[in-house]
């Protein structure tokens, strides 16, 4: 069978050159295209070069359109607004679409679960297998341990650039509890504290996020009861464990019905 092709949108961004790295190495895909916006300064540049692993013959474009026609699957790290357009694109060519972008708002979670009657998407707020495992050892931790006994409190600590908070990891690991609490996070999640909070509400999940310097992702779950505290933790070394996981997600996509899925469906664990 001939490798799968992928094109890599965003490929100039932090992801994007990892991604472009990662797939030219794995067996089993290529890249078959790499797109950046109009107007970008990297239009027409080698992708390869870019990314730092020398030519590869691949001029990063800025029509997605006739990028995605060639193709069999989209790697996809880059904004909501954009993700949704790329969804939108992904359902007409009916190819695999890997979503690795976080930040996004209600509306476009909505437009993304319409594109995928048409589109296989693969989408996940963190596509590493740690911290995928890592969301199931905190749902089974906040299924053993009572909400009157144990606080769930979420911490996560990225680079300055980062541009959305709560992290998608973060959420993703407040959804993990709050399956295991049996409740909606949307209704008891504390996303921000200041000033004269009153004393913590039995049974929320709160949210904590730090920002500085280059730190690639640091995730920690902390359950605190009275006189005991438990804290499941993951830390990122290296953006090449999402990349890898992205790659991973649409060879595994390849040939599947349209449908959204995520990393806990990839890596078998749902
Ligand atoms: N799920 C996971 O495992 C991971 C998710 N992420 C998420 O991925 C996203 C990107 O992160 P990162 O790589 O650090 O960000 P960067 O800003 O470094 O890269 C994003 C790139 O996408 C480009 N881009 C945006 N919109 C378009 C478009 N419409 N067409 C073509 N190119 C576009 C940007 O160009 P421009 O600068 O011109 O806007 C930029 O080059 C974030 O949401 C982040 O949270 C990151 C790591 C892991
Ligand atoms: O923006 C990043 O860098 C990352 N974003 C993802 C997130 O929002 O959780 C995944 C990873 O932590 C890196």
């Amino acid at each position: 069978m001939s490798d799968m092709g992928l094109v890599i949108v965003g490929a100039a961004g932090r992801m994007g050159q990892t991604l472009i790295r990662t797939v030219h190495a794995m067996d089993g895909l290529r890249v078959a295209a790499a797109v950046e916006r109009p107007g970008s300064s990297f239009l027409g540049r080698d992708a390869g070069e870019l990314a730092g692993i020398g030519t590869i013959n691949i001029a990063i474009t800025d029509d997605p359109l006739a990028a995605f026609a060639k193709a069999d699957g989209v790697l996809d790290f880059t904004s909501p607004d954009s993700s949704v357009e790329f969804a939108g694109y992904a359902a007409q060519a009916q190819i695999v679409h890997v979503i690795g972008t976080t930040g996004f708002a209600p509306e476009h979670e909505a437009k993304i679960r319409a594109a995928a009657h048409h589109a296989t998407i693969v989408k996940s707020g963190n596509m590493s297998l740690g911290v995928n495992l890592l969301a199931v050892l905190v749902e089974k931790a906040a299924r053993a341990l009572e909400a009157s006994d144990f606080d769930i409190e979420v911490l996560e600590m990225h680079h300055r650039h980062k541009v959305d908070a709560p992290s998608g990891t973060a959420l993703l690991l407040g959804e993990a509890a709050a399956r295991g609490r049996e409740i909606a996070l949307a209704e008891k999640s504390v996303r921000v504290r200041d000033g004269q909070t009153g004393p913590r509400e039995e049974g929320t999940i709160g949210f904590a996020t730090l920002r500085g310097g280059s730190v690639v992702g640091e995730h920690s779950v902390i359950l605190a009861g009275s006189g005991e505290r438990i804290t499941l933790s993951h830390q990122a070394e290296d953006r090449g464990i999402f990349a890898h996981g992205a790659a991973r997600s649409a060879l595994w996509a390849h040939g599947r019905k349209p449908g959204l899925y995520s990393m806990l469906d990839v890596l078998g664990l749902n």
